[in-house]
Parts: C-alpha cells; sequence; structure tokens
C-alpha cells in the first residue's frame, strides 16, 4: 500500500503522484457504493503492481473541497480581476472574497488588463491594490502585463500550495495561466479521445506543478451564488473587521445600527473602504432575505 496524491482524473482513471512517480490508477468500486468521488488533489492509498495498474483504495481527509473546478485540498487561490473601467467591480472581488474566506482558502488577488488603464485609473487601482494589502491580501498589479516581476510574485505565492484560479468570465485567468506556463495547453473541456466512449465529453481536471506549487488547469469560476451563511456571521469573513470588531461596544455587532460600533467609526475616519462597507451590507441584506446574489456583470 502506497500514498501519493491524485493530480489528473480522466473518464474514471486517477494518476497518483507518489514518491517522483505517476501511477495510473481505477478506484475499487466500493467508492460508488459509499458515495465518495475521488477527486484531483486528494491524498490517497492505493495499491500498484506497475506504473500502469493499479487500484486506488481510500481517500484520506480533505482540507477543503470545491465544486468548480472540482479539486480537494485547495489552499490557495488568485482572484484574477480585471481592472478596466468597464469590467472591474469590488462588488465582484469582494464577493470572491469572502466566498474564499468561507471555504477557509487563502487569497490572492492579481489586477489584470493594466495595460489597458489611462495613468489616472491606474493610479487608482494601485491606491486600491494598496488598501487590500492592508487588509491582508496580497496584490499583484504592474503597469506592465505580465512583467517578469508580477510573475515572479505569483509564482511566490503559488509555493507550496495547492491553487486555483478564479475570476469572472474574460477576466483574463486562461491568459495568466498560458504565462505562467508558457506551452500549457488548457484543456478544460476536453474530449478524452482514446478513453471516450462516445456517451458524453469528458472533463480532465490536473494539477500542473509550477514554482514549487501545484496549480488546477482548470480555472474556476466565481459565481458563488450565495454564502451559505447566516447574516451575522458575514463580519467574520472580512478580515479588517473582524480586529476592529473587538472594540465595538455590543458582543455580535453586526456593524450596521448598534451604537459605538468600531467598524463604523474607522469607515468615518476612512480607515475602512466605503467600498468593502458598502458590499458588506450589501450581502448581508441578501444572505438575510435568502436571496441569490447574482454576478451583475457576466
Ligand atoms: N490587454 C490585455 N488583454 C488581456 C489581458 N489578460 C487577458 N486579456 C484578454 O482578455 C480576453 C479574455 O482572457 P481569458 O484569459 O480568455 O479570460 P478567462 O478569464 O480565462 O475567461 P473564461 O475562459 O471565459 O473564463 C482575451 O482576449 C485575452 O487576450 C491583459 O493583461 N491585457
Ligand atoms: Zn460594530
Amino acid at each position: 500500500m502506497k500514498i501519493g496524491q491524485i493530480r489528473q482524473s480522466l473518464s474514471g482513471f486517477y494518476d497518483i503522484y507518489s514518491d517522483g512517480q505517476t501511477y495510473r490508477t481505477r478506484a475499487r468500486g466500493n467508492f460508488r457504493k459509499r458515495k465518495i468521488t475521488p477527486l484531483v488533489g486528494d491524498q490517497v492509498e492505493f495499491d500498484s503492481t506497475t506504473l500502469q495498474e493499479g487500484y486506488l483504495l481510500k481517500v484520506l481527509d480533505r482540507q477543503t473541497q470545491l465544486v468548480r473546478p472540482p479539486v480537494a485540498n485547495v489552499n490557495l487561490a488568485v482572484v484574477v480581476t480585471a481592472t478596466t473601467k468597464q469590467e472591474f467591480s469590488t462588488n465582484l472581488l469582494d464577493r470572491q472574497l469572502v466566498a474564499l474566506e468561507v471555504a477557509g482558502i487563502q487569497a490572492v488577488i492579481y489586477f489584470a488588463k493594466t495595460d489597458l488603464l489611462d495613468d489616472e485609473t491606474y493610479a487608482q487601482r494601485e491606491q486600491l491594490a494598496q488598501r487590500y494589502r492592508q487588509i491582508g491580501y496580497p496584490v499583484i498589479i504592474d503597469r506592465t502585463a505580465f512583467s517578469k516581476a508580477s510573475l515572479a510574485a505569483i509564482k511566490k505565492e503559488l509555493a507550496g500550495h495547492v491553487a486555483v484560479v478564479m475570476g469572472q468570465t474574460g477576466a483574463g485567468k486562461s491568459t495568466l495561466l498560458n504565462h505562467l506556463q508558457p506551452g500549457l495547453d488548457l484543456a478544460t473541456g476536453e474530449i478524452s479521445q482514446a478513453l471516450n466512449r462516445g456517451k458524453h465529453t469528458t472533463r480532465k481536471v490536473s494539477l500542473i506543478p509550477i514554482a514549487d506549487g501545484l496549480v488546477a488547469d482548470t480555472p474556476g469560476f466565481s459565481s458563488y451564488e450565495v454564502f451559505d451563511i447566516a447574516a451575522n456571521e458575514l463580519t467574520h469573513y472580512f478580515p479588517e473587521f473582524v480586529q476592529l470588531g473587538q472594540d465595538c461596544k455590543y458582543r455580535g455587532c453586526v456593524h450596521i445600527n448598534e451604537p459605538h460600533c468600531a467598524v463604523k467609526s474607522a469607515l468615518a475616519d476612512g480607515d475602512v473602504l466605503q467600498s468593502r462597507y458598502d458590499n458588506y451590507l450589501q450581502f448581508y441584506e441578501t444572505i438575510k432575505n435568502k436571496k441569490v446574489i447574482y454576478n451583475k456583470k457576466k
């Protein structure tokens, strides 16, 4: 029995990386009975006779689990945010950040398409980047898109992590992945020619080693339509509110109507971003009314 990590899943085969080797395996039938679908990123126990023939025996406990892309144990997400006036939205950015906080996944923000900005807009984005850094989120922004420095900065963040790239349609996720890994043939929705039995297309998901980290080659979607939390918990997922909230007069203050609220006074002093607070209010109301949050910009 060996232990390894699923690095690729395709048509019922699982490629498991263990001790410098990749083993192709199939899952034993009992997985289906137990309703466990092995996921790329899973740490697993397996048996193998050759590199081509083996059985996946057991999926070990997961740290995290994403649905889109279906990857386990992701602990970092690169949030690709297009910065052009037409596309940029702090609402979308904050929504993704909250979803990641809820999932327990670290976020790195990448500001894309900076080459399309005029100087004034670029300066605004840079200022905003600084504010997000103060909250604790690394932000990668460079006047030159895909500069050596910005790619190196992303690679540094990826080191030691299992990561996904997320962001709106057209934000620049695939383009970024291709710059991080030149020659990468993004395989989203690819039909497996050797293995497809003609019933339906097979989605391949794999984790590719980039700069001492692993990145899912399938970008994720940002459409976390609803936060699976109660409205009064939302404050826990705004890191700057967590810290400030310790000085609110009322325990369990949600920073809306309570007097002597440290978050609201920091907002009045300009120490909390107005856009973050506005988005907080909007998410709060949405969760409270149990409405679905739809993406405004598609
Ligand atoms: N000028 C400029 N264009 C970019 C940049 N990044 C991406 N683009 C362009 O934006 C368009 C969308 O980029 P993609 O990488 O396909 O976006 P995506 O996020 O993968 O989109 P989906 O696959 O639809 O989710 C493409 O035409 C890219 O060439 C950038 O930094 N600067
Ligand atoms: Zn408060």
